[in-house]
């Protein structure tokens, strides 16, 4: 590898290693700030699964309603921008739903839109873990396309659900949250990232939304 590979695939691996887990971490939150009784919900099961304090969840069964709201998060505040770049083959280009793509074109796919599809999710634009919970919620999450799919799926992806598991179980177990400025709950996820951010949806006013009081729960 070059210098400049090498150098290239760091960048990749930071910037997709780390904004993509922390921003939902932060969406989670302020899901959970702007519905309380699912904030509450969610930590009387963590304190259910993990009764001692300093605990941490490695185990995914035992919290099903924190997943459910996890993957809510993620189907409704993409990580990313959208699939990354693909081009169209370039000797024959390739026909998608009916519509001929020539060769070389450059192909991206929208995450969000997938996530949005009234055809496939009911109420898209409503913020509902029930949706992933149960064996119907289970078999839901074939609709998800978080991490994208096919051969270049994000290869940090397991990595990527078990730091979200464990980090947000220990601090939603161990700490109480509450919103500085009670208005930014109205902000909008269309409006509150940052356009110049290609990669990964960060926020434009991370002093506003990323901000909260934190509290020892016991
Ligand atoms: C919630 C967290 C994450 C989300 C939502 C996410 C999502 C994605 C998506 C959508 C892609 C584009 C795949 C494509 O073009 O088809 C991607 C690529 C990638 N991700 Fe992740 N990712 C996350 C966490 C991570 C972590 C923790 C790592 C590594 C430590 C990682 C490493 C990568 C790398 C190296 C690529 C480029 C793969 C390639 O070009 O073949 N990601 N990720």
């Amino acid at each position: 590898m070059s210098d400049q590979d090498v150098g290239s695939e760091n960048t990749v691996l930071i910037v997709a290693g780390t904004d993509t887990t922390s921003n939902v971490m932060v969406n989670v939150i302020r899901y959970l700030l702007w519905n309380p009784h699912m904030m509450a919900r969610v930590q009387r099961e963590l304190r259910e699964a993990l009764p001692e304090r300093e605990q941490v969840l490695t185990d995914p069964t035992a919290a099903p309603y924190l997943m459910a709201v996890i993957h809510e998060t993620m189907r409704l505040r993409a990580s990313t921008s959208g699939v990354w770049p693909r081009d169209a083959p370039r000797h024959a280009g390739i026909t998608l739903g009916g519509h001929f793509v020539p060769p070389g074109t450059v192909l991206c796919g929208s995450i969000g839109g997938v996530h949005l599809n009234p055809e496939t999710w009911e109420r898209p634009e409503e913020f509902d873990p029930e949706r992933f919970l149960g064996p119907e919620g289970e078999a839901r999450k074939k609709n998800l396309v978080i991490f994208s799919a096919g051969v270049r799926i994000c290869p940090g992806r397991h990595l990527a659900m078990l730091e979200l598991t464990m980090v947000l179980s220990a601090v939603l177990r161990r700490y109480e949250f509450a919103p500085i400025d009670p208005l930014s709950a109205a902000t909008d996820f269309f409006t509150d990232i940052d356009e110049i951010c290609s990669v990964t949806t960060g926020f434009r006013n991370p002093d506003r939304d990323c901000l909260v009081y934190v509290s020892r729960s016991d």
